[in-house]
């Protein structure tokens, strides 16, 4: 795991000499534990649990698969007219989680929730298989249905509308970005020792914290 480097400095004689940390930028961070997930672990990396949280501040929380992470922040895709949106619509913040179990870590990130642009989520949605295209066209995300029957006519119906030109992205599918204002990092360590190392975004600056576990 990255370490923070401690180095002395202001030690002019007589001056109180004192810690500074050069911290690591957490987005680095994430980005190297990140890369590790992805080599050695044996499921997905991506998968992140968000937590959403109605106007009445009833929880919610669910899968989701990471699509993009970077300094303005960690997106991923879904219905606009499920209940996720329609949580981020009333309450535009949210929690992700990423669990790493093959290397013992957990990463939590929260923070403000915007939109993607149309022209980011179109560029998104035109990677995807051409299926997975037509299933967002058929589903009507987390409302009830007949059974798969249901779905698979849903499916065949859009296959046949598109025809064997390109499938433009649905206006009730886009991306969410979570903003992050903190991000923690916990390692796990023998005895429950972990470490916890909590950063918090104040005035555009990273603030670092270790927590007790
Ligand atoms: C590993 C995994 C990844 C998932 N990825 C997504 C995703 O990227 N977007 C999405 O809308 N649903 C995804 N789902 C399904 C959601 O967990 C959830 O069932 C669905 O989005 C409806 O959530 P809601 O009713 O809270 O809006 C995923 C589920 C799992 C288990």
């Amino acid at each position: 795991m990255r370490r923070l480097h401690q180095t002395r400095r202001g030690a002019a004689p007589g001056a109180l000499r004192h810690w500074d940390m050069q911290l690591p930028d957490p987005l680095r961070l994430f980005q190297e534990w990140f890369a590790e997930a992805r080599d050695r672990e044996k499921s997905d990396a991506t998968a992140m649990a968000v937590a959403t949280a109605d106007a009445a501040g009833r929880p919610a929380v669910r899968m989701v698969l990471l699509k993009q992470a970077d300094a303005r922040g960690f997106v991923f895709y879904t219905n606009l007219d499920s209940p996720k949106a329609d949580n981020l619509r009333a309450n535009p913040r949210a929690e992700l989680c990423f669990h790493w179990p093959v290397l013992e870590r957990q990463v939590r990130v929260s923070g403000q929730v915007d939109a993607v642009s149309d022209a980011e989520a179109d560029a998104y949605f035109a990677t995807r298989p051409r299926l997975s295209q037509l299933g967002a066209w058929a589903s009507h995300q987390s409302k009830p249905m007949n059974g798969r029957y249901e779905l698979e006519q849903a499916v065949a119906r859009e296959t046949v509308r598109h025809g064997v030109g390109p499938v433009p992205r649905p206006p009730f599918w886009s991306g969410f970005r979570v903003v992050p204002a903190q991000i923690e990092f916990w390692q796990q360590k023998p005895f429950r020792h972990h470490d916890r190392q909590r950063f918090t975004r104040i005035g555009g600056v990273w603030h670092h914290e270790w927590l007790f576990p």
